[in-house]
């Protein structure tokens, strides 16, 4: 059987804003095994970034309220201090966001900082620096020991992400949170990314937690894939669930949208209408101004969790869903 690795039972996160809470995530459950590839997909602003701040404990200005459980290795991450969270990020919990060069020192060489994470475990110098050039050649990074001395600024977009790969690798995390890991690079580029991170789930048995708004690598990498929308999950499943037996409206209608030839570089089309205001915290079905299945139930009531196969459910008062 799967060992399941993280757990998310039913999480909420409010942000306090102006005009009172914002609801960024409503009861998301969901769990990731042991060397799986769990894609989050859905629109910008959906919550998907703030599900992977708020299992680190990154929730920039504390300004939010968390309901709900978040189990790492059957142990509740709320129930740590911050000094056992900090124990674990980083290292048992990597992460990996779209733009490198924010969380790259400028004033040092990449190689001296994937080498300084190293040391920290009594490595020596040379024998750390050993390590980086091999991490950096299994990143498949060009000219490594080159590239080792460079400075971040030194290096292309696709490198400083290899950088941080490789950074994550040092410490053989048993999770990485990947969010936008793509987004900045060109196609090619991309595909060896992607090419990495896959090679990371063969070879260490790493599950990646991969955030994006792009299906055509949902398609290309993920096993199971939540679809979110303003702040829910509306539909979880394979990747074959969700390609080829979508059955929530809003994931029907992302299906539709995407073009033909797509499923390499399809990224989320357009629908209709817009997303409702998350600070109208009201009961009833968040995608019903959009929908075009909505019945009166809809506006009113919560909606309900359908289960299609084992693998596979919606969030939906549709029994079927859209037909
Ligand atoms: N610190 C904050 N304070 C108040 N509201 C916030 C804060 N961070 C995010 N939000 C709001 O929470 C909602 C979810 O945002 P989040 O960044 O998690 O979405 P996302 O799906 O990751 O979007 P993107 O793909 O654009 O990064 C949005 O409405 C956003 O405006």
């Amino acid at each position: 059987m799967s060992e399941e690795l993280l757990k998310l039972n039913k999480l909420y996160v409010d942000y306090k804003v102006k005009e009172g809470y914002l609801s960024a995530v409503k009861k998301v459950s969901f769990s990731i095994n042991k060397g799986e590839i769990f894609a989050i997909v859905g629109e910008s602003g959906c919550g998907k970034s703030t599900i992977a701040h708020s299992i680190l404990r990154l929730l920039p200005e504390h300004n939010e309220i968390i309901k709900g459980n978040i189990f790492f290795n059957g142990e509740d991450l709320h129930e740590y201090t911050d000094k056992q969270l900090e124990s674990i990020r980083g290292r048992e919990i990597g992460m990996i966001f779209q733009n490198p060069l924010d969380s790259l020192n400028p004033v040092y060489t990449t190689g001296f900082q994937v080498a300084e994470g190293i040391m920290l475990d009594n490595v020596s110098k040379q024998e750390a620096w050993n390590r980086v050039i091999n991490l950096y050649n299994d990143v498949k990074m060009p000219d490594a020991e080159k590239r080792a001395k460079s400075f971040p600024h030194e290096l292309s977009g696709g490198m400083r992400q290899r950088v941080m790969i490789a950074m994550m690798l040092s410490r053989t995390p048993q999770l990485l949170i990947a969010d936008e890991p793509t987004t900045a690079l060109d196609v090619t580029i991309e595909a060896q990314i992607l090419n990495i991170i896959k090679t990371l789930r063969d070879e260490y048995n790493t599950a990646v937690m991969l955030i994006t708004h792009n299906f055509g690598l949902v398609a290309e990498v993920a096993d199971k894939v939540a679809v979110m929308y303003a702040g829910e999950v509306v539909e979880q499943g394979t990747v074959f669930d969700i390609f080829d037996n979508p059955k929530h409206p809003y994931t029907k209608l992302l299906m539709k949208s995407l073009p033909r030839k797509a499923k390499s570089e399809g990224r989320l089309q357009t629908i209709n209408g817009s997303v409702p205001r998350l600070t109208e915290n009201k009961p009833g079905c968040r995608f019903e101004n959009r929908c075009p299945y909505v019945m009166d139930i809809c506006k009113i009531k919560d909606t309900e969790r359908r289960i299609v196969t084992e693998s596979h459910f919606f969030n939906c008062h549709l029994e079927k869903g859209g037909e």
